[in-house]
């Protein structure tokens, strides 16, 4: 299991955001998250990315985790590669580590470049590879694609598929896009008052395209409480 969560309740001062919220995560799995706005969607990654500990319940998580937001945060004093490899250890193999992780995302040449230069797509996907470099076993995506143009976005979504078939982090991606969650995951999960209301498990074969799955489109759907695909 790369992520065990059982009966973890999360409160900020009198407000009970999550309510035993039960969910596992297998090595290797792709899941995603849904959820209306103000769900507890980011509260849980956090969590599982270890930012949080002030909770009830348990929470395990078994080796490395990388988060990524959906603003990128790039140190803007700092060339790319460097921001690739900030906070890691081993100073020494810096350099050739960053680009080996900015080749996976399809940026190598911009290693010395200054990160106000990039555009929206090649900030995030600067990010990705801070991520990626850090080999998770567990990879939290926080709406990663959220402030990309559509075109963006799928490529993007190429590029996070085929990152993953190559190295098999286990991911919990928060969306707001249920085709985006129905593109991806292997099981789409639904949060909502405080817990999962819902749970999809999607079948191969993949690539996936748009209109896959339209019935578990419907069944997400009506457990988000709503009847448009975005709810950004
Ligand atoms: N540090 C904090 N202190 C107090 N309340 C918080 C804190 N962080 C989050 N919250 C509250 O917890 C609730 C869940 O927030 P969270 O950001 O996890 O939701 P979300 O599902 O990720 O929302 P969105 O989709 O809009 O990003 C919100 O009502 C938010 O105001």
């Amino acid at each position: 299991m790369a992520a065990r969560v059982s009966a973890l309740t999360k409160r900020f001062g009198p407000r009970t955001v999550l309510s035993g919220v039960d969910l596992k995560i297998a090595r290797g799995e792709f899941v995603a998250l849904l959820g209306r706005s103000g769900s507890g969607k980011s509260t849980l990654l956090r969590i599982l990315a270890r930012l949080d500990s002030d909770v009830e319940g348990e929470v395990s998580v078994e080796g490395a985790v990388s988060i990524a937001f959906q603003q990128p945060r790039l140190l803007p004093w700092r060339r790319v590669w460097r921001n690739v490899v900030l906070g890691l250890p081993d100073r020494g193999r810096d350099r050739a580590l960053a680009e080996r992780a900015l080749a996976e995302v399809r940026l190598a040449d911009h290693a010395d470049a200054w990160p106000p230069t990039l555009s929206g797509g090649e900030a995030q996907r600067v990010s990705l590879a801070r991520a990626l470099v850090r080999e998770p076993d567990l990879l939290l995506l926080d709406e990663p694609f959220g402030a990309l143009d559509a075109l963006t976005r799928l490529a993007m979504h190429r590029l996070v598929e085929d990152l993953w078939q190559q190295h098999r982090p286990g991911i919990l991606l928060v969306t707001h896009d249920v085709d985006e969650a129905l593109l991806l995951a292997d099981r789409v999960l639904v949060l909502g008052d405080g817990r999962i209301v819902a749970e999809h498990v999607l079948g191969p074969p993949r690539p996936r395209r748009l209109g896959d799955h339209l019935d578990v489109r419907a069944e997400v759907l009506a457990a988000l409480g709503v009847t448009e695909h975005a709810l950004a």
